[in-house]
């Protein structure tokens, strides 16, 4: 077993390749995550990168390859990485018929931690976004915008030390996205890593390095900037459109 203290990296991954019967979802795929670094996986849709997820998360078992989260192999201790990591999925994964008290509660103790601990957490969460008075509130009462702000907390309850979002900021306006964005930056700066995947490309510019899908491929992955130099283009969206065009 791997010790995280001895690597610079919250992920390592060599040579992943995941696939459904002839069709290869993620082809041999090498990249590295340093800790505490906001990475972006950007991808056109169908591109691999919810598959890559599930196993960085311990969900889903790779075909081959090697995948170490939280210093911890994938495929020999997927309990390991599970309580080291939050993660936010696409359909995130709060009750609706619960109230935001009532989500925070059970995503605690499914983490184990005690009724001490998921109260001064609770708090901590609600004060930080402005929820205290709303506590009792059914979660199918709140904004789209309210509940991802809430699910993206709720995932981090345990505090991980890598929290993986998938499509966090999905239909929602620019203004809220930039509030949701607010928050990971502040969980980056408590040196959470996070592993972000947005169809927004104004999103990418957020991340302190971004990687590029095409089916199923690394196309590309470096700084925004570097990446942007490497196209001669201004913006996020060119380097896109030129590498999946
Ligand atoms: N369980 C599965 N069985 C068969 N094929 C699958 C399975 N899961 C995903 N795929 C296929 O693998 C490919 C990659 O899917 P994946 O969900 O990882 O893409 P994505 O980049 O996350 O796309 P999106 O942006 O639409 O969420 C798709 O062609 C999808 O149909």
């Amino acid at each position: 077993m791997k010790d995280i203290n001895t690597s610079a990296f919250a992920i390592e991954v060599v040579d992943l390749v995941k696939k459904f019967g002839n069709f290869t979802a993620n082809d041999h795929l090498t990249f590295n995550v340093r800790r505490g670094e906001i990475f972006g996986f950007l991808g056109a849709n169908g591109a691999g990168k919810t598959t890559a997820i599930k196993i960085l998360c311990g969900l889903m078992a790779p075909t081959s390859g090697q995948v170490v989260v939280a210093g911890y192999n994938v495929m020999t201790h997927p309990e390991l990485v599970k309580q080291n990591i939050g993660y936010m999925s696409q359909k995130f994964s709060l009750y609706e018929d619960l109230t935001i008290f009532e989500n925070i509660r059970l995503y605690g103790a499914i983490y184990g931690l005690t009724a001490n601990e998921i109260r001064q957490r609770s708090d901590t969460i609600l004060r930080k976004l402005g929820l205290l008075k709303d506590r009792s509130r059914l979660i199918k009462t709140l904004s789209l915008g309210w509940k991802q702000k809430l699910a993206f907390s709720v995932a981090m309850v345990h505090h991980p030390k890598i929290v993986f979002l998938d499509e966090p900021t999905s239909g929602v306006d620019p203004v809220t996205r930039r509030q949701f964005w607010e928050l990971i930056y502040e969980a980056a700066a408590d040196g959470i890593t996070i592993f972000v995947t947005t169809h927004y490309l104004d999103e990418a510019e957020y991340c302190d390095r971004v990687t590029v899908m095409v089916d199923g491929h690394i196309k590309a992955l470096d700084t925004p900037a570097k990446l942007k130099k490497q196209f001669n283009v201004d913006t996020m969206n060119e380097v896109f459109l030129n590498l999946t065009r």
